[in-house]
């Protein structure tokens, strides 16, 4: 089965997530891009939000957001409990996320990275898996903040 991938971002950003989604959708992903899709001023949190509760709700297993800097997005994001986002510049970090910090959702910032970065970060995220072991304990420690 393919990895359900949800996608969404403010106005910044409609540009680079419509890139992004046809990215992963050439690569077989399955991609549920939840908008905006229109360039009007519109608040982060909302996007944030709804693509945090389709991973926690288990409709899609991972999550890319995307704002002016990606910074308010991810915010938002982390709010939803079981949610892990960090916001990514470089590629270590993206992949860093998921190896180290099981991390489910990526976020962008279109103001600060060009689309062929962007893409580097996307497929570095997309293609990272959880290490287990060491870092077992330290992302129940984050969930356990939850509690
Ligand atoms: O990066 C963001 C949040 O972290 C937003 O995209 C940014 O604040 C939107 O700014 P503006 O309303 O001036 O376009």
């Amino acid at each position: 089965m393919s990895i359900r991938i949800a996608l969404s971002s403010d106005h910044a950003a409609i540009e680079l997530r419509q890139a992004i989604a046809r990215h992963l959708a050439d690569q077989g992903f399955d991609v549920v891009d939840i908008g905006p899709t229109e360039p009007e001023s519109t608040d982060y949190p909302k996007h944030g939000e709804a693509a945090a509760r389709l991973v926690k709700s288990d409709d899609c297993q991972l999550g890319i957001v995307l704002c002016g800097t990606g910074q308010g997005i991810m915010m938002a994001a982390n709010k939803v409990k079981g949610i892990r986002c960090g916001v990514c510049a470089d590629v270590f970090s993206a992949r860093m996320i998921r190896q180290h910090n099981d991390a489910n959702m990526l976020s962008l910032g279109a103001r600060v990275v060009g689309e062929g970065l962007a893409l580097e970060i996307v497929d570095a995220f997309m293609n990272a898996s959880f290490e287990g072991g060491r870092h077992t304990v330290r992302v129940k420690m984050i969930d356990a903040l939850e509690s």
